[in-house]
C-alpha cells in the first residue's frame, strides 16, 4: 500500500546571529527557524523549514503564526493523505488555507524531501533536474557601521567567499545612506558588485533622489526602494533609471510577477520559496519572469541550512540567474541544527547531494536550540 502522512511536528528554533543584522524595519540579533518534521507510514521522514525576518516586522507571518497555523490548520488537512502526490497536496493546502505562504513552503519542502528520500532522488531531480551544481552567493553588509562593513567586505573577498555585496539601507536619512553606500563602493572599486536593498522604506520622490545618487556612485542594482504594493511607482522607477530595479516584497508569486511585468516593469525579480508558498511556486514565478524578459535572483529570508538547501534545489533547475543568489543564511548564524554544513567556496555554494534535500538534522543541536515553551 502506498504511504500516507502520519504525523507533522513543528519546532521553533532560536539561533543567534554572528553580528547584529540591521535592516530598514528591524535589527536582528537572532533568527527563528520553524522546523517541520513530517513522518510517513513507510518510515520516511521529510524535513522542512519556514522562516521569516524580525517577528512580524517583515511580513504578515511570524514564526509563532507559522507554527500555530501548521499545527492547527494545515497539519490536520494533510495527515492521512497519500504522501506521494505533492501537486495534489499543494492544491489541497491552497484550497483550504488562504495566504500563509511560509507555512505552506515549509510543508511543501518536507513533502519533497520525503519523496526524494523515498525514490532515491534529490529535490532538484524531483523538480525536473539541476542545470548547475555550484551557485554564486552574495553577502549582505548590514552591521550599521561603514568602516566595519568595508572590513567585512575585504575579508569576504580575500577568503573567496563572496564578491557581490548587498547593503541594507532605508533606516537612516537618505543623504546619510547614500554617503555610506558611496564610501563602501569607492573602497571596493571594481573588485566587487555593490547593490542596495531599501526594503520599502522610501516614498517615490525620495527614491528618485536616492537612486539618482546611487546610480552616480556606481551601484549595480536597487532592491525594493518603495512600498510593496506600489506597482505603478516601481514601473516608473524601472523606466526612469539605467540602474536596474530588483522587485522583492512586491512580487510574491507568479500572478504578482505577471501583473508587474504586464504593467511595463523591467529589471529583475527576487525569488524566495517563502514568498511563493514553496519551491514549485517560486519556479512558476521564475518562468513568468523568463517569459517577460525579467532577470532572476535567488533570494533568501535568511533561512538556516534546511530552507537554504530547499531554495538551492529550486534555483539549480533554472538555466540562468542573471543576478546570482543570496543564499548565505547559514553563514549569518553562529550555529545550526544539521550534521554537515553547506559547502561555501569559490564565491558560491555547492548544491547538496544525496536523496531529498541532502541534509541531516543534528538531534542534539535541535534539542538544545529548540524553544521549550512553544
Ligand atoms: O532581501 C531581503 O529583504 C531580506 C534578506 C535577504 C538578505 C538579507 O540580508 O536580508
Ligand atoms: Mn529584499
Amino acid at each position: 500500500m502506498s504511504a500516507v502522512i502520519e504525523t507533522i511536528e513543528t519546532h521553533l528554533v532560536d539561533l543567534p546571529t554572528i553580528r547584529p543584522h540591521k535592516l530598514s524595519m528591524t535589527t536582528m540579533a537572532c533568527q527563528t527557524l520553524v522546523i517541520v518534521r513530517m513522518r510517513h507510514s513507510d518510515g520516511i521522514e521529510g524535513l522542512g523549514e519556514g522562516t521569516t525576518i524580525g517577528g512580524l516586522s517583515y511580513g504578515p507571518e511570524s514564526p509563532e503564526s507559522i507554527k500555530r497555523n501548521i499545527d492547527t490548520y494545515l497539519a490536520p488537512l494533510l495527515i492521512g493523505q497519500p504522501s506521494v502526490n505533492v501537486n495534489a497536496l499543494r492544491a489541497l493546502m491552497h484550497r483550504h488555507v488562504r495566504g500563509n505562504a511560509i507555512a505552506k513552503s515549509a510543508l511543501e519542502t518536507a513533502l519533497l524531501d520525503a519523496q526524494g528520500k523515498r525514490l532515491g532522488l534529490s529535490v532538484s531531480d524531483l523538480l525536473g533536474g539541476a542545470r548547475q551544481d555550484h551557485l554564486p552567493v552574495l553577502w549582505t553588509l548590514a552591521s550599521g557601521d561603514t568602516r566595519k562593513d568595508i572590513d567585512e567586505a575585504f575579508q569576504r573577498l580575500d577568503d573567496r567567499r563572496h564578491c557581490d555585496f548587498k547593503l541594507k539601507i532605508g533606516a537612516n536619512d537618505v543623504d546619510d545612506d547614500v554617503r555610506h553606500v558611496a564610501a563602501i563602493k569607492a573602497a571596493l572599486g571594481d573588485r566587487a558588485s555593490v547593490r542596495v536593498d531599501v526594503n520599502q522604506a522610501w516614498d517615490e520622490a525620495t527614491a528618485v533622489r536616492g537612486i539618482a545618487a546611487l546610480q552616480e556612485a556606481g551601484i549595480d542594482l536597487i532592491e525594493q526602494a518603495i512600498p510593496a504594493r506600489e506597482f505603478a511607482g516601481l514601473v516608473r522607477l524601472s523606466q526612469r533609471f539605467q540602474v536596474p530595479m530588483l522587485a522583492d516584497e512586491a512580487i510574491q508569486d507568479a500572478r504578482d510577477g505577471f501583473t508587474l511585468a504586464a504593467g511595463g516593469f523591467s529589471g529583475a525579480y527576487a525569488l524566495k520559496i517563502a514568498k511563493s508558498g514553496g519551491p514549485s511556486g517560486a519556479i512558476e514565478l521564475a518562468h513568468v519572469a523568463q517569459a517577460a524578459g525579467i532577470g532572476l535572483y535567488g533570494g533568501t529570508m535568511l533561512e538556516g541550512t534546511l530552507g537554504t538547501a530547499a531554495s538551492l534545489h529550486a534555483w539549480a533547475t533554472l538555466d540562468t540567474l542573471a543576478w546570482g543568489t543570496e543564499m548565505f543564511g547559514p553563514l549569518l548564524l553562529k550555529d545550526d541544527i544539521v550534521t554537515e554544513p553547506l559547502r561555501y567556496h569559490a564565491f558560491g555554494v555547492d548544491l547538496p547531494k544525496g536523496p531529498g534535500l541532502g541534509i541531516t538534522l543534528d538531534e542534539d543541536k535541535l534539542g538544545y536550540y529548540r524553544r521549550k515553551d512553544g
